[in-house]
């Protein structure tokens, strides 16, 4: 449990299209410093799969119960998603925070839109791919979706990076191109912060 009177880290928040990186970054982050960071958790209408566990992977919640936490203004952003609710409540960031660690959250450019009209004092990070047609390449290469699913990130990518054009929405870009170059950039970024949660945590052992 953090003392009273520190100021929680800043949170981060990630975006991107698919496949350009963000997954792969953010495991390095975690690998490097595994007690400096943690991810906000969700809360998702969608069912549990084989193996994921409540309040780990998500919270799952009924539908009705996360339209009433909705109504009750409990979310920074949410949206529905294959008829589906998601959304990352105000308490899953002030949880992270309570740690002491700096809480992560990834999300797409709708997600970003929402969350930028909240106070929440975040730093906006844009993980960019190389170029359209390296996105496209490192998509299929991971073989991780369908055709139909390729073709839809794609056009949620040109959507995603004409918006992270847009003035005053993310602080720092970081194009992925050659992996350690974007991770020792990333790692920069947010070092000093970094310094200040590991500090922090050796001093209260
Ligand atoms: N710099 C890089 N050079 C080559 N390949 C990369 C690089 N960074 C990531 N990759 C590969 O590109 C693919 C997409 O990366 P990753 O899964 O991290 O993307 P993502 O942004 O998290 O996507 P999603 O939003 O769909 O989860 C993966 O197969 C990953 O191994």
């Amino acid at each position: 449990m953090a003392p009273a009177h520190y100021t929680a880290p800043r949170p981060v928040v990630f975006s991107g299209p698919s496949g350009s990186g963000k997954s792969t970054l953010i495991t390095k982050l975690f690998k490097e410093y595994p007690t400096a960071f943690a991810y906000s958790i969700s809360h998702t209408t969608r069912s549990p799969r084989p193996g994921e566990q409540n309040g780990k992977e998500y919270h799952f919640v009924q539908r009705d119960e996360m339209e009433k936490m909705l109504k009750n203004n409990e979310f920074l952003e949410s949206t529905e998603f294959s008829s589906n609710l998601y959304g990352t409540s105000k308490k899953a960031v002030e949880d992270v925070a309570n740690t002491g660690k700096i809480c992560i959250l990834d999300l797409d450019k709708q997600g970003v839109k929402n969350i930028k009209k909240t106070d929440l004092n975040a730093t906006y990070i844009y993980v960019s791919p190389p170029s359209y047609e390296i996105l496209e390449k490192r998509l299929r290469d991971r073989q991780t979706e369908n055709e139909s699913a390729i073709e839809k990130r794609l056009q949620e990518a040109k959507e995603s990076i004409e918006f992270s054009k847009e003035p005053g929405v993310y602080h720092h870009i970081v194009v992925n191109d050659n992996l350690e170059v974007a991770y020792n950039f990333l790692k920069g970024l947010l070092i000093k912060e970094i310094d200040e949660v590991t500090k922090r945590q050796s001093a209260a052992h």
